[in-house]
């Protein structure tokens, strides 16, 4: 169990963490999310007395960093891949750092070979790519066997199947009871790896809970339907109540997306009228959007690309007063506008 509770660190004029706290639970693993600049890494370091914030502690199991008496053994910390001697053999490396900390030598083929690297720890670092040095720096994290695991950014540099594997690892560390603080800013990658998140924004923490619920709370649900008779369909379920737009404006044959109500009403409504469904099903705006959407007031740095969004706002954007685009679409628990009716006539399928 991490206790973090109330870090503020600031560089000159910059606050980059701002009187911030949270949990991190044994046997979770625990994202940490914000977008870049948010203060992620400056949090990191403060918990690790890598930077001495102007006030605030982290407490690992009731103690702080400093007081671990060997910290390798009950902290695991990656915070970047890490300086490796380039020379060095990747086992020589961790051969280096076991022994300098007391680890019996036999440890190191076994952290080697549970990172997958048995065929090239042999090989000077120089010459293994990011993903196999993101292998060896965790490694590395996992030579003392600790109890709790801090990464930044691990999956940087990984491929799909890289990540995978960082995923498994990183759930299989914490279904052994550990405790795993892993910080990204990417939100696809976080909701395949974390079960729980920690969600930050110029330095102040958003929000922390399950994934699940993060998304449930800030995504909406809505109702998809293809019909070809789409029109009439549109018009009964606004009869009862139920705002409708294009799935797609661009793609007319992605049906309507309905709110305010359930799909039971729309399959009901569309029996008793004789319509003919080709689709019915409720979808959820993904975790990305659910992170745009609370992170859109404290967002450091945006594009200029306009956002993709699952499902387009109903109403024109307003354009927000940067000129920069409005990501995630409306805010939730805002109404969806006004009920777009126009792209229905054409008897989409
Ligand atoms: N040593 C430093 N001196 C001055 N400002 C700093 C220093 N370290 C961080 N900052 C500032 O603090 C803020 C938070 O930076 P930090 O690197 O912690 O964010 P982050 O969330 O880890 O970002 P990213 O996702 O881009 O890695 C930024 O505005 C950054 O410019």
């Amino acid at each position: 169990m991490i206790e973090v509770r109330n870090i503020t660190k600031r560089f000159g004029d910059v606050t980059a963490v701002s009187d911030l706290s949270f949990d991190v639970h044994d046997g979770r693993v625990t994202g940490f999310l914000g977008p870049n600049g948010s203060g992620k890494s400056t949090t990191m370091r403060c918990m690790l007395g890598l930077d001495q914030p102007q006030s605030g502690e982290a407490r690992f199991a009731g103690k702080l960093y400093t007081e671990l008496t060997n910290p390798l053994h009950e902290v695991g910390v990656l915070l970047d891949a890490g300086y490796v001697h380039p020379a060095r053999s990747g086992r020589d490396h961790l051969r280096w750092m076991a022994t300098s900390n007391g680890i019996g030598i036999e440890r190191v083929d076994e952290v080697i070979d549970t990172v997958g690297l048995s065929d090239a720890a042999g090989r000077p670092v120089k010459g293994f790519s990011l993903g196999m040095r993101q292998r060896l720096g965790l490694a590395g994290v996992l030579l003392g066997d600790p109890h709790t695991i801090i990464l930044d950014e691990p999956a940087n540099g990984l491929d799909p199947e890289g990540i995978r594997w960082i995923r498994d690892v990183l759930r299989h560390l914490a279904s052994e009871g550990r405790a795993v603080l892993v910080s990204s800013h990417l939100l696809s990658e976080m909701a395949l790896i974390a079960n729980e998140l920690v969600v930050i924004g110029q330095g102040r923490l958003v929000e922390q809970g399950p994934v699940d619920q993060f998304v449930e709370r800030h995504s909406d649900a809505w109702v998809q339907v293809r019909s070809p008779q789409l029109a009439q369909l549109v018009d009964l379920v606004q009869a009862d109540g139920a705002r409708a737009r294009p799935v797609d404006p661009a793609a007319p044959a992605a049906g309507a997306a309905l709110t305010n109500i359930s799909i039971e009403q729309v399959g009901a409504l569309a029996a008793a009228n004789g319509v003919v469904l080709h689709e019915l099903v409720v979808r959820r705006d993904s975790l990305e959007d659910a992170f745009l959407r609370a992170t859109a007031g404290v967002q450091e740095y945006r594009s200029g690309v306009p956002e993709v969004q699952s499902m387009p706002p109903a109403a024109p954007p307003t354009a927000p007063p940067s000129g920069m685009p409005t990501p995630g679409g409306p805010p939730p628990g805002m109404p969806p506008g006004p009920p777009q009716t126009g792209s229905f006539d054409g008897g989409v399928s």
